[in-house]
């Protein structure tokens, strides 16, 4: 499929959708629980979607009510000790699926499939890999890729982890080694990248009881024994969906995002240092963030804590006066697509100048983009940092595979035209 939008400036107020990588924490935290537990403001993303169908595949059961309008609350009935079970999980294309789900399958036991869909098939698992091999734990792949079949047994250890591959292992880790009979330790064999997802786990944790010791991110200790209380949960807005919205309102119109909490633990909240320090103009309300168009300027990035957030600033600095260098985004080739090749490659279709550096961006600023037809590499954040550059363009933009917003932001396109984007099926765009 392929979306038409005009070339048009965005004005008005966007509901941010609830965060995706907090929905599935506490999902996964009200499912390890013993009793009921309501998870409520979540958003039946994709990738959400594929967390609750994996829990219950592994026999945890869930009622999802509506909740405000295009959200939800699921009702859990959490499982201390989960019975052993063989079955199949497809985590469809959702990297944390995978990576919190194959330890909480190998603490369950029984025998469990993994299977994934598109880049999901081979972005990397070598580390848990490692773990398998050291603790005796079965596995089979398909040289190296997925399918994944695993024969439970994971037992307390002093875990020793590079940080420079995923963050989502060491959360993974951290939601089932409270629950093993003994005390566990994770230890970095290089720094913590994508700090601030693991802020999150040890935050939504706490929220359910369970606590692990963070010694300044160079290793965190978790006592065994732990409970997890079932507990009643509301999400907070995503930070990192908020950012296509802020970008969109700094580089076109006034848009007024809402939902957001300033005091949230999410790394992709420097957004809003990094728009201002590039001169966008941000009024910061209590709940609620206004971007008005400004004249944006080139700056620095450095992309270890918040990959997310590159395609769009990559956006930002392709239409800022002077020179952009985004550095340590390395990570970023191994998410949906290559997202430094499919930015770097999109962008200069439209007239951007954008060079690939090994782990980075080099990012030269233009007045506008030209327009014309571009690809979203099956990868929401590359369709929506598109989509944010079609309010910059001179001539109407057509972006080939729109429905990768289904990923994570099922109604993307809705809230696009709610701020008075205008949008039409294409034909080009066969
Ligand atoms: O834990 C999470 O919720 C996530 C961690 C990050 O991945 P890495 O730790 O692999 O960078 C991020 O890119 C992803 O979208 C969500
Ligand atoms: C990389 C992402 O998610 P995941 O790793 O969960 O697939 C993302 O949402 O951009």
């Amino acid at each position: 499929m392929a979306i038409e939008i005009l070339p048009k400036e965005l004005n008005g107020t966007v509901h941010i959708p609830p965060s995706k990588s907090i929905s599935h924490r506490a999902i996964i935290a009200g499912a390890l629980s013993q009793g009921r537990s309501t998870v409520g403001n979540v958003m039946l993303s994709a990738d959400i979607k594929a967390t609750c169908n994996a829990l219950i595949s592994l026999g945890i059961h869930m009622e999802i009510q509506k909740y405000e309008g295009n959200r939800y609350q699921i009702i859990i009935c959490g499982k201390e000790n989960m019975e052993p079970v063989e079955t199949t999980i497809d985590c469809i294309e959702s990297g944390s699926t995978l990576r919190f789900m194959i330890p909480i399958a190998a603490l369950a036991g029984g025998r469990v499939t993994f299977q994934g869909r598109g880049k999901l098939v081979e972005r990397p698992l070598n580390i848990y890999y490692e773990i398998f091999k050291k603790q005796g734990i079965e596995y089979r792949n398909h040289d190296g890729k997925l399918p994944l079949t695993i024969c439970g047994g994971l037992k307390p250890d002093n875990f020793y982890i590079r940080g420079d591959i995923s963050s989502q292992f060491i959360s993974g880790l951290m939601f089932v080694l409270p629950l093993l009979k003994e005390d566990s330790a994770i230890i970095m064999k290089t720094p913590l990248e994508s700090k601030g997802y693991v802020d999150l786990t040890i935050d939504v944790l706490k929220s359910f009881g369970v606590h692990v010791e963070n010694n300044n991110y160079n290793s965190f200790h978790i006592k065994g024994n732990q409970r997890y209380i079932p507990t009643t949960f509301k999400v907070e807005g995503d930070f990192s969906q908020a950012a296509f919205w802020l970008a969109a309102g700094a580089l076109s119109g006034r848009v007024a995002s809402r939902g957001l909490n300033l005091n949230s633990l999410q790394g992709d909240k420097d957004i809003l240092r990094i728009i201002q320090a590039m001169g966008g103009r941000l009024e910061i309300g209590d709940d609620t963030i206004i971007a008005h168009k400004s004249s944006l300027k080139a700056l620095d990035v450095d992309a270890s804590q918040i990959p997310d957030l590159v395609p769009i600033i990559a956006v930002m600095a392709a239409l800022s006066k002077g020179t952009t260098t985004i550095k340590n985004a390395g990570r970023l080739r191994i998410k949906e697509s290559d997202r430094l090749k499919a930015i770097a490659t999109e962008l200069n279709k439209i007239g951007g100048k954008v060079s690939e550096l090994n782990d980075g961006l080099n990012i030269e600023g233009v007045e506008n983009f030209t327009g014309g037809i571009v690809d979203c590499w099956n990868d929401h954040r590359i369709a929506m940092a598109l989509a944010i550059a079609a309010t910059r363009c001179n001539k109407p933009l057509i972006i080939m595979g729109e429905e990768a917003v289904n990923k994570s932001y099922p109604d993307f396109w809705k809230d696009y035209e709610t701020l008075g984007g205008v949008l039409g099926v294409s034909s080009d765009g066969k």
